[in-house]
C-alpha cells in the first residue's frame, strides 16, 4: 500500500493537474466528459507520457517506469478479458508473469474469484459469461496484480443498472486498506467506495474534499448534478 502523487501537464488537451493520494485512501475522479479523467489515469498507469510532470508510488518515481513494472493496475470500462484464456487462467496471468508456479497462481486467481463471487466461473471461457460476470472477473484479475495502486475508470458503466449494487459490494470490499483512484459519475459509487472526491473540469482540479462534504455541501454546478442524479 503507498501513497500516490501526480502531477501532470498534457497541453494539447488543456490538462494541467496535480493529485495526492494517502495511502490506503480511495478517491473518486469526477467532472463532465472530456474533462480529463481518462487522461490522469493513462499518466499514472504509465499509457500516457506528459509534457510535464511526475508520478511518485510511495517513495519511488515512476515516470520512467513500464506500465507493466509500476505496480498500478488499470481496470478499464471494457472488462478485456483474454478471449483464448478460461476465466481461471485469466485471473492467474498477473501472478503466472511473475514468475509465481502455475499451481500456486491458480490458487491465487480462485481466492480472487471467490473473493468477487464468481469462484463458479473458474472453468469457463470469457464468451460464455455475462459482462456483469466479466466485469466482476476483470476485478479479480486486477486485485491478483496485487497492485500498490488501483485505478478504475468507470467500472460500473457498461454494466446494467440493476447488476451494479452487487459489483459496487465487490468492489468495497476489495478497496477497503487499498490505495485506488475511481473515475465514476455517480454519486452512489462515490458514497459507497470513496473516500474523496475529486471533481475535475477543463483539465484542472475545481473542487476536492471528503466524501460526505462534498456529496453534503457541493460547491461546484458539476457537483450539484453529480448530488442531484442529472449526470449521463
Ligand atoms: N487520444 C487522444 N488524442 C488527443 N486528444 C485526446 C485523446 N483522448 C482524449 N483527448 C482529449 O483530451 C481531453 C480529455 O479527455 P479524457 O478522455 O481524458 O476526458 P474524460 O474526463 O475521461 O472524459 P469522459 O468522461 O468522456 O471519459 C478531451 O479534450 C479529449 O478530446
Amino acid at each position: 500500500m503507498s501513497s500516490l502523487h501526480v502531477r501532470a501537464v498534457i497541453a494539447q488537451r488543456g490538462i494541467d493537474v496535480t493529485l495526492d493520494v494517502a495511502a490506503g485512501e480511495t478517491v473518486a475522479l469526477t467532472g463532465p466528459n472530456g474533462a480529463g479523467k481518462s487522461s490522469i489515469l493513462g499518466v499514472i498507469a504509465g499509457l500516457l507520457r506528459p509534457d510535464e510532470g511526475e508520478v511518485r508510488l510511495g517513495d519511488r518515481i515512476v515516470d520512467t517506469t513500464p506500465p507493466h513494472a509500476r505496480g498500478v493496475a488499470l481496470l478499464a470500462q471494457d472488462p478485456l478479458l483474454f478471449p483464448h484464456l478460461s476465466v481461471l487462467a485469466n485471473v492467474a496471468f498477473p501472478p503466472r508473469a511473475r514468475g509465481v508456479r502455475r499451481h500456486q497462481a491458480n490458487e491465487l486467481a480462485l481466492r480472487h474469484l471467490t473473493e468477487v463471487g464468481a469462484e463458479t466461473l473458474a472453468g469457463r471461457k470469457p464468451s460464455h459469461i455475462s459482462g456483469g460476470q466479466a466485469q466482476r472477473v476483470a476485478v479479480a484479475r486486477a486485485l491478483a496484480a496485487d497492485p500498490e495502486l488501483l485505478l478504475l475508470d468507470e467500472p460500473m458503466a457498461s454494466l446494467d443498472v440493476d447488476v451494479r449494487p452487487a459489483l459496487r459490494q465487490t468492489l468495497r470490499t476489495a478497496l477497503e486498506d487499498r490505495t485506488a483512484i475511481i473515475v465514476t459519475h455517480d454519486a452512489a459509487d462515490a458514497r459507497a467506495l470513496a473516500d474523496r472526491v475529486v471533481v475535475i473540469e477543463h483539465g484542472h482540479v475545481v473542487e476536492d474534499g471528503p466524501t460526505e462534504r462534498v456529496l453534503n455541501e457541493p460547491q461546484t454546478p458539476f457537483a450539484v448534478r453529480l448530488v442531484s442524479g442529472s449526470i449521463k
